[in-house]
Parts: C-alpha cells; structure tokens; sequence
C-alpha cells in the first residue's frame, strides 16, 4: 500500500520510513504497535520475545498501576535491549523518565500525562512522540503540539481497559484521520478482522493488547495481524 507517509526519500528497503538522525537511535516506524499487558498473570516479555520474532516493527511498554518504580524501569529495560536486537521502535507509555532512563525511541502520551510540547523539550530531537485523540479538535492540537503520530480509540469495545468512553467506530477514526497530516494508529478492541475496516477508513495503522497478548500462539497472532496489514 502506497501512504501519504513513506516516501522513496524517507523510507529504506523494508518500506518503513525512519526517524531521526542517528544511525544509533534510528527508529523504524510501522502500522502495528504492540502494547505489553503488565496485568497481573500476564508475561510481557514472552509475548513481547513472539511478536518481535514475527516482525512486531513497534512495541510499546505501557504499566499497570501496580508496578513499582523500580519494576517498571525493569521491564522497560529489558524491553528496550530486545527491541534493539530486533531492530525495533520501542516507546514507553506516559513514563518520560523511563524512557529516557532505557534509551527508548520515544514515548506515548495521553490527556492526563505530560503535554506533547513538554516532552518535545525534554526527550532528545529526534524521539518519537505519539498523543491519544478522541476528536479531530485534540488531534490537531496534538499535532501542533509536536505529536509524531496519533493514538485514536476507543475502535471499538476494549476487553483491556475499563472505562473508556463509547466506541468511535470507523467513520469516526476516517475523520479524525482526514483532520491531521500525522499518522493514526487505531487502538481499543481491534482484532485481525477489523484491521481492514478501520485501514480503508483512513487509520495508518493499528495498536493492540488483547489480540497478541491473549492469543494462544502471540507468534502467530503478530504475523497474522502483519499479514493483514500487508493486505490492506
Ligand atoms: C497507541 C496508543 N493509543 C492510545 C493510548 C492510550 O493512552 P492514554 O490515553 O494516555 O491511556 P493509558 O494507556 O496511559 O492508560 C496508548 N497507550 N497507545
Ligand atoms: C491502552 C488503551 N487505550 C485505549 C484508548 O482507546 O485510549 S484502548 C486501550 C487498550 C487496548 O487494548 P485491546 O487491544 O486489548 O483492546
Ligand atoms: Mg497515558
């Protein structure tokens, strides 16, 4: 699928476009975002092992409340070591210090976290910063903000978090797309049947918990899903 958001001069031979000046830090950008499930029972590190070994481009390390300090930066760290072996973007989810603390690619960041245009002071030039949206006004606040990509949900009813507002569905997502000139990853409940809807709607790509996390195979789940999008 030809984008709005690779071009020959941006993107090397895998299609990705990359970000960022230093070969070091180089982050490899991509239409599936895996978010870690830190829930109790839940093993984020094998789930995060499978889904870079299928090819995950993007993952990105989001904590329940319950974790400490310390064992956030733990996983974060051993996140972080894997997704460079891969040759991956890893972003930590509204914990600025952590990333910073495990030389991440960047950072995700929603209404009650930090604003964008604080990290975009804090993190190094080149890092990459996504904000969640929910309505084409925040989205293109987001953008001016100096948000890299939008994070826009609920899609659709999300087993994962409780309490998010009413599902935006896919009309809703196309024009918040419409409204931005930065990618929107749809997030909330998407499963490798609704990526084809909510890609023709306009979404750039997709970020999932349940889908890989909870798969019996989280192997299989990534390469199913990236797949699709392949597709799409
Ligand atoms: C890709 C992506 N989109 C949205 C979110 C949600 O962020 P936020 O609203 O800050 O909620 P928490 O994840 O912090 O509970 C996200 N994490 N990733
Ligand atoms: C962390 C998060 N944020 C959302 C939002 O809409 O802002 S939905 C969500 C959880 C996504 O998990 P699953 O893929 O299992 O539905
Ligand atoms: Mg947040």
């Amino acid at each position: 699928m030809v984008d709005r958001f690779t071009s020959p001069s941006s993107s090397d031979h895998d299609g990705y476009r990359r970000v960022g000046p230093s070969p070091s830090r180089v982050a490899r950008w991509g239409r599936l975002h895996i978010i870690t499930d830190t829930r109790p029972g839940c093993d984020p590190i094998r789930v995060t092992e499978a889904a870079l070994s299928a090819g995950a481009p993007v993952i990105q390390v989001r904590f329940e409340g319950h974790y400490t300090d310390r064992e956030a930066f733990d996983l974060a760290e051993v996140v972080a070591e894997l997704c460079r072996a891969h040759d991956a973007t890893c972003l930590i989810n509204d914990r600025l210090d952590i990333a910073l603390a495990v030389g991440a690619h960047g950072g995700h960041l929603g209404q009650r976290d930090l604003p964008v245009s604080v990290a975009r002071r804090i993190l190094p030039a080149d890092a990459v910063i996504g904000a969640t949206s929910r309505d084409p006004h925040s989205a293109r606040a987001q953008q001016r903000a100096g948000a890299g990509y939008l994070g826009v949900g609920p899609a659709h009813r999300s087993p994962t978090k409780p309490d998010l507002p009413d599902p935006l569905g896919v009309d809703r997502i196309g024009e918040l797309a419409r409204s931005v000139d930065i990618p929107v990853i749809a997030i909330g409940g998407v499963t490798v049947e609704s990526v084809p809807g909510l890609l023709a709607a306009g979404a750039f790509g997709v970020a999932v918990v349940g889908a890989v996390s909870r798969a019996a195979d989280p192997y299989a789940a990534t390469r199913r899903l990236l797949e699709v999008l392949d597709e799409c």
